[in-house]
């Protein structure tokens, strides 16, 4: 409990957390979260992960949807991102993005013990996915990944690249790697300017010491990937030049799962949930599809 008479905490934007849905982290920072909550007793909960320097908002469309399927869905925006306190897109490990997305779905399990749960993640957010998972395999119903960061973009990530990034980032952490080419988004310019103009999203450069962040869950993933055994479903544009194709072709190649599916979209760009009209249709489709074909046979409701 805040000290009696202490000041509000509030969001970057200047909102009182006590006026918006959060949870506080084990760093006692506040995330805001989203809930998309069905009429009826939900089927099974789904827990989104957004990716870097974006924050949950943007996945309303994929959440009304599963909403509409009787789904409890629920998200947050990771710390330093969105309307969540922290130092804007910064991390001091990876892993608090999955301890906090364990604490959240640690606390939507306790409020409805019964129910499956699955995660959707896109991008950095699908590495916190596949990450979170590894860290419960017996846990999650499946995993759903659209264009998730498994493997960097050789064409970025050369070696002489990541040499000078990891020199650098023991001289000048802060120092700007560069933005996310926001072109590379979307194909439809109407999502590129949306996602420009979303004041909720990071446009400055990610700075070296989150790229090592993002590197160290890549090479973190790589060891994890011969063990992986939960269902996913893998959607990946061929036309990706944020997070490479051959990391999902990777994923799907080397796990160990026996229930798993991958999806590649010709053309497609890295937001394939923002993509051209007919690529995000598509992707709405199998995502709800799948997720419902792995429901357990009894997810008709929790009990009346
Ligand atoms: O619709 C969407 N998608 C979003 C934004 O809006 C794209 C963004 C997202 O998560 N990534 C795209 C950028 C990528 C950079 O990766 C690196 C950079 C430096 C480095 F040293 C090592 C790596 Cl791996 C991380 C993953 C989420």
């Amino acid at each position: 409990m805040p000290e009696p008479g202490a000041a509000p905490r509030r969001s970057p934007q200047g909102v009182p957390y006590t006026d918006l849905p959060h949870i506080v982290n084990a760093d006692g920072l506040h995330l805001f979260c989203r809930y998309w909550e069905p009429a009826g007793p939900p089927r099974a909960l789904v827990f989104i992960a957004h990716g870097a320097a974006e924050h949950c908002g943007p996945y309303d469309e994929i959440a009304q949807r599963l909403k509409e399927l009787s789904l409890l869905v629920f998200a947050h925006d990771h710390v330093g991102h969105g309307q969540s306190e922290g130092d804007r897109v910064n991390v001091k490990d990876f892993q608090v993005y999955i301890r906090d997305s364990l604490q959240h779905i640690d606390l939507m399990k306790s409020r409805h013990p019964d129910l499956p749960v699955f995660i959707v993640g896109h991008s950095m957010g699908g590495a916190i996915a596949i990450l979170t998972a590894c860290e419960r395999p017996g846990d999650f119903a499946g995993v759903v990944l659209i264009a998730p960061l498994v493997q960097m973009n050789p064409e970025s990530a050369t070696p002489f690249k990541v040499f000078m990034a990891k020199l650098l980032n023991h001289m000048v952490p802060s120092l700007s790697m560069g933005s996310i080419d926001s072109k590379w988004i979307s194909r439809d310019k109407r999502q590129v300017e949306a996602y420009d103009t979303d004041e909720l999203n990071y446009h400055s450069g990610l700075r070296i010491s989150f790229g090592m962040q993002l590197m160290a869950a890549v090479d973190r993933i790589e060891r994890e990937i011969p063990s992986i055994s939960w269902p996913f479903l893998l959607l990946h544009g061929d036309t990706d030049k944020l997070c490479d194709i051959r990391g999902s072709r990777m994923m799907y190649e080397n796990s160990s799962s026996t229930d798993k599916k991958i999806k590649i979209y010709e053309g497609g760009y890295h937001a394939l949930h923002h993509d051209l009209p007919d690529v995000a249709e598509s992707v709405l489709k199998e995502v709800t599809t799948w997720i419902t074909e792995h429901l357990p046979a009894t997810a008709s409701s929790e009990p009346q």
